[in-house]
């Protein structure tokens, strides 16, 4: 039956029965090259046939391991992997883009076990991996978590039991380190024990993971209450859950807190998973999630203290989503340095504070809290996109160092140990 209908194709368009009238045909792998042809014309492929493609006007359906997918064929030009168009080697592209006519069509289309064919106007020949195509079409893409993760409160994440590192294992073995970043990527905090109280010493587990972020507060800091900046970080007041330099335009990626020394009391460190909540106002309040995905704000840093001087400023929304699958990957709170809102009209601004006051409630709710007492050897590392960090009033000296580590570096060397990252 498939055949004869491919013979109907070759020739004349033909008409099935109840159509939808699309100009399109469906061709099932194993055909020969066709010439392309627009039918109306619908079917459905015999279950032993995984793949199956139609050609309508402007793009190519493919349906391959049960994903529909549609290709603009622009789209298709462009992702050519011959010699001509992509070096291998380096992994970029070498064919002009603006040079592809925006009404390009493939003048053959040709499907084998595992390729697609297509010919160009000019002769050019493209061949695509299926298993290529399902893994980077839009249709697969949207299937895929970017960042798998396991969103927690304080119960799921002491339930979890997760290990902290040796320092010698996360030092000198990939093992460690693997283990390591794995436990940071699906929680967005993990720990590394043993290690000798001193800055130099963070300094080469910063290093061990990713290149050090410098910003104004130096390369590795090191902080007591001392007032030294103007920032109440720099206080023995207790700080409510944030996250940090949200008045930048790009947020450090992540935070590492290594306590030196703490003779007194309180000063605990407060951690809550910022996804979990947001995951919470998802479920509760979808339209308030949606707005404080949407609605851009500033954050703002004024220091005037002794030689400081920093005016720095940071717009985004406070939740951050991919858009074509709505995962989050950024949070940006921080309701000390939140800014004068001034980029949102009274009506919307009235909205998102109740959308605000959602995520609050669930970030301030006690079960999400996860409270631990940092000490001298136990450094931590905290996803500042995702994990917000607060900590307790104290009494005492109590002296803290770490530093920021750059994003991108961090989840490099995760992806060369092999992590989706
Ligand atoms: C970590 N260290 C003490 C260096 C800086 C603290 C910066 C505090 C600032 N309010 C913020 O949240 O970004
Ligand atoms: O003192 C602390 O434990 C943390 C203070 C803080 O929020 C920070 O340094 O970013
Ligand atoms: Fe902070």
């Amino acid at each position: 039956m498939w055949c004869k209908r491919l013979a109907c194709l070759l020739k004349v368009p033909c008409q099935p029965s109840g159509s939808a009238g699309h100009r399109s045909s469906w061709i099932l792998h194993g055909s020969r090259t066709v010439l392309v042809a627009a039918a109306r014309w619908h079917h459905k492929a015999p279950e032993s046939l995984r793949c199956a493609w139609q050609l309508h006007g402007d793009h190519l359906e493919l349906r391959y391991a049960n994903t529909l997918m549609r290709f603009d064929f622009v789209w298709l030009r462009d992702h050519c992997r011959s010699a001509s168009c992509y070096n291998a080697k380096t992994n970029q592209r070498s064919l002009d883009t603006a040079s592809v006519d925006l009404g390009i069509k493939p003048k053959a289309v040709r499907v084998d076990e595992t390729t697609l064919f297509l010919t160009w106007p000019d002769g050019h020949v493209t061949r695509y991996g299926l298993e290529w195509l399902v893994k980077n079409s839009y249709e697969g893409q949207k299937q895929q978590v970017m960042h798998p993760r396991i969103l927690w409160n304080a119960e799921i994440y002491r339930q979890a039991q997760v290990p902290s590192i040796d320092c010698r294992s996360f030092l000198e073995t990939d093992k460690g380190l693997k283990e390591f970043l794995q436990n940071f990527l699906l929680y967005g905090i993990a720990f590394v024990e043993n290690v000798t109280p001193t800055k130099e010493d963070t300094e080469i587990l910063a290093e061990r993971v990713s290149l050090i972020r410098e910003t104004i507060y130096g390369r590795m800091w090191y902080f007591t209450s001392d007032f030294s900046r103007g920032d109440t970080a720099y206080t023995k007041l207790a700080l409510d859950r944030h996250t940090d330099t949200t008045y930048f335009q790009e947020p450090c990626g992540i935070q590492v807190f290594h306590c030196l020394k703490h003779e007194g009391t309180g000063g605990r460190t407060l951690l809550v998973d910022g996804f979990y909540a947001a995951e919470q106002v998802l479920q509760q309040a979808p339209d308030q999630f949606e707005l404080l995905s949407k609605v851009p704000l500033k954050h703002e840093y004024v220091e005037n203290v002794g030689d400081c001087h920093n005016h720095m400023i940071g717009v985004g929304p406070v939740l951050n989503v991919y858009p074509w699958n709505n995962e989050l990957y950024l949070i940006r709170y921080n309701n000390y340095d939140r800014a004068v809102i001034n980029t949102v009209p009274y009506d919307v601004v009235h909205r998102w504070y109740a959308a605000h006051r959602t995520l609050t409630a669930e970030l301030r709710r006690p079960e999400n809290e996860l409270w631990v007492k940092l000490k001298p050897g136990k450094a931590l590392f905290v996803d500042n996109w995702r994990v917000l960090h607060g900590r307790e009033a104290f009494t005492g000296y109590r002296q803290l160092c770490g530093c920021y580590l750059t994003r991108d570096d961090v989840l490099n060397t995760a992806r060369l140990l092999g992590l989706q990252a």
